[in-house]
């Protein structure tokens, strides 16, 4: 088969976690960032195994899993090495069996084959393979036969969140990319395992010359789909004698190589940011000086601007552009004790392709400040 072939990737269907507690877990998630429960699977729908608790928010699914047995030792030892860690990315595709088999002839190790899920709302077809990203697996979804809200054995009498009754839904859309931390010079060699086994091209990259602080620096490849559904920025650290990356930091508390971050697309940030922060949720802030240098890169800008430099101060949003359009993007702290999870924010203006160098830098340094204060950026 040729991997040139558009494979039919149509973004990310649902994110799955592997959590201490998914109820709670799944409660974090509507109550800090307006999620709304949708569906259950468990020990009430015939599930002995695990409780699964998915939650919504315009085309972000989100799935949290717990065991309820005593003896699941595959839980177990994800939850001692990752802590509560993304444990599958599920894509909407065209056709499951394909890509599946895609993949597999090129050397990807089989998890589940494709499968049919059938219930009243017709049928599901799923398949799943291991990645070179830790525990982490891909799993395909075709749904073009299927009328369902969610997936086969499934519960849809879950509980009303009545917080989302008092206060406004942010306005976000889908999840706009994926991003990998991974061991120090394994970026080229993770991203070939995207191209070889999910036909996937180089989209952008970025080397340590430009993301650096006087400290430490990462170099990251973005890799995506034929038709740029979903980019995964692959990253990794690049230490210095004194001092530790802030991806090296990632890989040491993760466990080894996982997911980073992944970024929500936005329709209007400055709502998004604002009614966040009254759900509790709290914000990366943004370097020192940073705005007065965003003036100085703005007298360059071939694009226009709509918000104040006031604005985003207050709300302290990072801002890039290029020829075609600019983007805005703020970042979470840590949504759990382990520094080993982040969620991004970020709204694009025109046709600005993204991953803008102006930003990274910034955005680098920001983020090791945090590690400073958790004392993890020296090596010694
Ligand atoms: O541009 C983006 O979306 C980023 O997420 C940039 C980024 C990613 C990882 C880092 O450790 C620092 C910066
Ligand atoms: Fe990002």
């Amino acid at each position: 088969m040729d991997a040139k072939n558009n494979l039919g990737f149509n973004g990310v269907d649902h994110v799955t976690f592997w959590v201490g507690n998914a109820k709670q877990a799944a409660s974090y998630y509507n109550c800090r960032f307006g999620f709304q429960n949708l569906a259950f699977s468990g020990l009430t729908t015939g599930n002995r195994k695990y409780a699964t608790h998915v939650v919504r928010l315009k085309q972000v699914t989100l799935c949290f899993t717990s065991p309820t047995t005593i003896d699941d030792e595959d839980h177990a030892e994800h939850m001692k090495l990752h802590g509560d860690a993304i444990k599958d990315i599920a894509f909407k595709v065209d056709d499951s069996r394909l890509i599946y088999q895609n993949a597999i002839i090129n050397g990807a190790k089989s998890v589940l084959e494709p499968t049919e899920l059938t219930d009243k709302d017709g049928t599901v077809i799923m398949s799943t393979i291991a990645t070179p990203i830790s525990n982490i697996t891909y799993t395909f979804v075709e749904r073009k036969n299927y009328t369902g809200e969610f997936l086969p054995g499934y519960s849809y009498d879950v509980i009303h969140d009545v917080l989302s009754d008092f206060v406004e839904p942010i306005q976000i859309a889908d999840i706009d990319h994926v991003v990998y931390g991974v061991y120090e010079n394994k970026v080229e060699e993770t991203s070939e395992w995207f191209y070889k086994t999910l036909g996937f091209h180089r989209y952008w990259s970025v080397d340590d010359t430009i993301v650096h602080t006087e400290n430490s620096g990462l170099n990251s490849i973005v890799v995506a789909d034929e038709n740029n559904s979903v980019k995964f920025p692959v990253i990794e650290p690049v230490n210095s004698v004194k001092a530790k990356s802030q991806t090296q930091e990632f890989v040491d508390f993760n466990g080894g190589p996982g997911c980073q971050h992944f970024a929500i697309n936005t329709i209007n940030i400055i709502q998004t940011v604002e009614t966040l922060k009254k759900r509790g949720v709290v914000f990366i802030p943004t370097p020192k000086h940073y705005y007065s240098f965003l003036k100085k890169r703005l007298e360059n800008c071939p694009v226009v601007v709509k918000e104040e430099i006031e604005t985003l101060e207050k709300y302290g949003i990072f801002l890039d552009y290029d020829d075609e359009g600019y983007l805005l993007q703020t970042f979470t702290k840590n949504v759990q004790d382990k520094p080993t999870f982040i969620i991004e924010f970020i709204q694009k203006v025109g046709h600005m392709f993204g991953f803008g160098y102006g930003n990274f830098k910034s955005i680098f340094a920001a983020i090791e400040l945090e590690q400073t204060l958790r004392g993890n950026l020296d090596r010694n």
